[in-house]
């Protein structure tokens, strides 16, 4: 379980606050407007940003003080973050050691993280090479060799056309139940939460609300929520 005690964060005028936890295994979407601070809380569980107060915490442990790598996460962001000048099973392999001195286990994880996500072959490629969609399957094999138990997604498939974009949040969705992670997805489209994240909560107003049925929560959102969608 990710527990998010008295979490809050304040940079400059801007000040956000979380105070739930998200259950082992599930998956949650983050919504809201522009500026709430979706990224803002990814980056605090992360270890990207350190809170002003509170504590997070990962099965009852304290993570808070931890550097990002020591910690249980693995984070995708919009841009794929890919290393243009290292083949993309490198990029991979940095997954598993940031030096890439490999042992022969550990390229065959890398072969087999390619293969479960469709890039067989593709290994030996430079990720400028890949297409949009190739590019994030990369990404995602990355996250999978790694093996953490949190995977955070900052809207990495916005960039691709809706077919793909279905595809790509299918393939989270059975790459992360197969591993058994816990997931948090920031997203701007509905149907992007409904599709993947039977949780979801709302970024507003410098809260984020525990999390609610997707289903519910966008049948009957709350004024905040409302606003954002238009209804
Ligand atoms: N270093 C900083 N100093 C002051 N304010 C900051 C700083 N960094 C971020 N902010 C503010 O924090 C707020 C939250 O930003 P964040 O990127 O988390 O929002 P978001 O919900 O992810 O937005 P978007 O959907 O547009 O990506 C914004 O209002 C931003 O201006």
């Amino acid at each position: 379980m990710l527990t998010l005690e008295q979490l809050r964060i304040t940079q400059g005028d801007f000040s956000l606050t979380a105070d739930f936890s998200v259950p082992q295994g599930a998956r949650l979407a983050l919504i809201g407007p522009s500026g709430a601070g979706k990224s803002t809380l990814l980056n605090l569980i992360a270890g990207y940003l350190e809170p002003t107060a509170g504590r997070v915490l990962w099965q009852g442990r304290d993570i808070t003080g931890q550097p990002p790598g020591q910690r249980p996460v693995s984070m995708l962001f919009q841009d794929n973050n890919h290393f243009p000048h290292l083949s993309v099973a490198q990029n991979i392999g940095l997954g598993l050691r940031p030096d890439l001195r490999l042992s022969a286990a550990q390229h065959e994880q890398v072969a087999q993280a390619l293969s479960r996500v469709g890039l067989d072959g593709l290994g030996g490629r430079k990720p400028g090479t890949l297409s949009g969609g190739q590019q994030s399957r990369a990404a995602l094999a990355r996250v999978l060799v790694q093996r953490r138990a949190l995977v955070l997604l900052d809207e990495p498939f916005s960039a691709l056309g809706p077919a793909l974009k279905a595809e790509m949040l299918d393939l989270v969705a059975a790459l992360v139940t197969e591993t058994g992670a816990t997931l948090l997805m920031v997203s701007h489209d509905p149907d992007d939460a409904r599709r993947i994240a039977p949780l979801a909560s709302v970024v507003a107003d410098g809260t984020v609300s525990a999390p609610m049925d997707t289903e519910t929560l966008l049948a009957t959102p709350p004024a905040a929520l409302r606003a954002y969608l238009g209804a």
